[in-house]
């Protein structure tokens, strides 16, 4: 039995192949920003409300004006059929069923559209966004917007921290630099005559800059987030590029090494867009108490990134349901600890940095008895 989210990690650890476990875990150079994430979370407090919670309580957000029936996203994570045969096939099957936003990764070892219609075969419709890296081949980009758009896809996310890869050292430790055989980034085959859906199509350029933005909300009417937007000012002009979201990420830790966590920078990036646009955020999301720290400070929601990989790892799209459903369950369980009967009762007074400290005050006599406050002369 998974009873938290740390087992499906356990569980995935004991069947996966190392290689591949440390390509979800690791993050760039000394990982210092993939431990902060989640410490971030653990440093803040709840404080709840007391006689004044519902009997049911209501879990669904709105997005761009699609419903969906968490606040958790599925960010976008390359190359789930790494760790599972049907790969996002599995994890977009499981996020349907949830009612689950998927933000399905550019370089997916599916292409979206059959991810799409994997969906709709099973009956269900739920927004599904596409994660892209704008090329500096623009030809190439407006292709793969188009086959996101074909594929029903309702929003771009637009990953913007990355104008060189990461430096993963698992991974050049490892030697894994490419998919193994038979495996593609599927979105890149053909784009031009004869490509194959090499990793290394994916062109990561430090020319990129905000015209690319502007071009791009020019050649599309679907929402853009901007993804891995982290300075302030960044997210001012974001705003100004007509940009319609931000996900407020630092790629998990997986490209500039000892930036902040993104719930520490949460309060100022909200601040800068002054509630013009929604911000979802991702890094480090691993409870339910996880998830209502975020909204209660202004997030929309929160994404998911390395969770999912290791529930898919360790039981195809049934993991990531159940991964789905316990973070459902602890979500629901910590509103209902905080006197919330949905997501609008969660206000940034419900979160608290630790104020506690030592007392001041005299010091205790030796040797007095602490247990029963005893110890004050
Ligand atoms: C294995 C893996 C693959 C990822 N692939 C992508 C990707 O293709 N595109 C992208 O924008 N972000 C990618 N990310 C970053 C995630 O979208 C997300 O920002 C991050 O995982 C969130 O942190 P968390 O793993 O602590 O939840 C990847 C992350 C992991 C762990
Ligand atoms: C480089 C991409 C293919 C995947 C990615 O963004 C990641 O592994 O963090």
């Amino acid at each position: 039995m998974r009873y938290t989210v740390h087992d499906f990690e356990i569980a995935a650890r004991a069947e996966l192949d190392p290689v591949y476990a440390d390509f979800i875990a690791g993050g760039a150079r000394d990982e210092i920003t993939v431990r902060a994430n989640e410490a971030a979370f653990g440093r803040l407090q709840l404080l709840p409300r007391v006689l004044r919670g519902s009997a049911e309580r209501e879990l669904g957000i709105s997005l761009f004006g699609h419903r969906a029936s968490l606040p958790i996203l599925i960010s976008p994570t390359a190359f789930h059929k790494l760790v599972d045969p049907e790969g996002e096939l599995a994890t977009a099957r499981a996020a349907a069923a949830a009612g689950v936003i998927m933000i399905v990764s550019m370089a997916s070892t599916v292409a979206v559209g059959q991810v799409a219609d994997a969906v709709r075969a099973a009956g269900d419709d739920v927004p599904r966004w596409f994660q892209l890296y704008i090329q500096p081949d623009l030809e190439i980009t407006e292709a793969l917007v188009r086959r996101a758009t074909d594929a029903g896809c309702s929003a771009l996310v637009v990953t913007v921290d990355s104008p060189v890869l990461g430096a993963g050292e698992r991974n050049r430790r490892n030697g894994f630099h490419d998919l193994p055989p038979g495996l593609r980034c599927e979105n890149l085959v053909d784009l031009r005559d004869g490509e194959r859906g090499h990793v290394r199509q994916i062109a990561m350029s430090p020319e990129l800059n905000w015209e690319h933005v502007d071009w791009l909300r020019g050649i599309t009417s679907l929402p853009i987030l901007l993804k891995g937007v982290l300075h302030p000012e960044d997210a001012r002009l974001a705003v100004r590029h007509g940009v319609d979201g931000l996900l407020l990420s630092n790629h998990g830790g997986r490209q500039l090494d000892t930036v902040p966590a993104t719930l520490e920078l949460l309060p100022e990036i909200l601040a800068a867009v002054e509630g013009r646009v929604p911000v979802v955020l991702d890094g480090g999301v691993r409870r339910g108490t996880d998830v209502v720290k975020a909204l209660a400070l202004g997030a929309s929601a929160v994404g998911i990134g390395r969770p999912v990989m290791w529930a898919l790892a360790e039981g195809g799209e049934k993991g990531v349901r159940r991964l789905l459903e316990l973070l459902r369950d602890e979500l629901d369980d910590t509103l209902a600890l905080c006197g919330a009967s949905g997501l609008a009762d969660l206000t940034p007074d419900l979160v608290r940095v630790p104020t506690w400290g030592p007392v001041p005050g005299p010091a205790p006599t030796p040797g007095a008895d602490r247990r029963f406050g005893g110890v004050v002369a």
